[in-house]
């Protein structure tokens, strides 16, 4: 059995003193068990929330990192880094990170081997553009980009990390995907898994959906049976909403 993960990814949202605003809000209200917790905040939150949130089971997460331990690279910041102020997640080659700052499934493939080495948990995120739906090509980018991230990892080490299945066309845009085309994407996710690293591997990673999911929707997803929980945006926010989206993750 999997347990769910529900995962705010707060992207170029927050100062440092709105994190501790919405720690001390979610850990009043923050009783629901049985669902990992993880809020990804910008870098210069991490610690205030941190601190917020320690005590409670509400992991943190960094949205990026640098594949080297340290070195002349201006503006990077490393997994020890991360490690050191008490981050336990990373999300790596979210869609915007590909579009926007040229990440590429080799640089993916870099920053997951250094995260886990750094004992990092990576939320590696893959999915099609519009276009790529639309010329049937889903099945083959999932599987190009799961292959070029995990490149040289070992199962055991794949079978602890997370999975975010984000289809481009559905990020931020109010379109989300429908909970069964979601789950049959991921199902391809985690055969792509299970031929290279073992069915125990794939039985055991957890892969998750992403893309315009809210409290409304997010049971719709979790009754699905090989999705695992939701990488959220904008509805992870608000304390109450992420809370919201929490709860509606036991459903499973
Ligand atoms: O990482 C999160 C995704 O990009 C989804 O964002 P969204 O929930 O605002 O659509």
């Amino acid at each position: 059995m999997r347990t769910p993960i529900i995962a705010g990814n707060w992207k170029m949202f927050k100062t440092m003193a709105e994190a501790r605003a919405f720690a001390q809000e979610a850990k009043a209200d923050n009783n629901t068990s049985g669902v990992q917790k993880v809020i990804c905040a910008p870098f210069t939150a991490l610690a205030a929330l941190k601190e917020e949130l320690a005590g409670t089971d509400i992991a943190i997460g960094a949205q990026n990192m640098h594949f080297e331990e340290q070195g002349a690279y201006t503006g990077e910041i490393s997994a020890t880094m991360l490690k050191e102020i008490g981050v336990e997640y990373v999300i790596l080659g979210h869609s915007e990170r590909r579009q926007y700052f040229n990440e590429t499934d080799e640089t993916v493939n870099k920053k997951v081997v250094a995260a886990l080495a750094a004992g990092l948990v990576p939320i590696v995120c893959v999915g099609e553009s519009l276009e790529q739906r639309e010329a049937g090509e889903t099945a083959e980018v999932v599987r190009t980009q799961t292959e070029g991230a995990f490149a040289g990892v070992d199962a055991a080490q794949v079978a602890d990390t997370v999975i975010a299945y984000e289809p481009i066309w559905a990020i931020g845009t109010g379109k989300s995907s429908t909970a069964e085309d979601a789950n049959e994407t991921i199902a391809i996710i985690r055969s792509v898994i299970g031929e290279r690293f073992g069915q125990a591997t794939a039985e055991k990673v957890r892969i998750q959906y992403g893309g315009s999911v809210k409290p409304e929707n997010i049971a719709s997803y979790m009754a699905q049976p090989d999705i695992d929980g939701a990488l959220v945006g904008g509805a992870s926010l608000v304390a109450d909403s992420y809370l919201q989206l929490v709860a509606g993750a036991t459903s499973r």
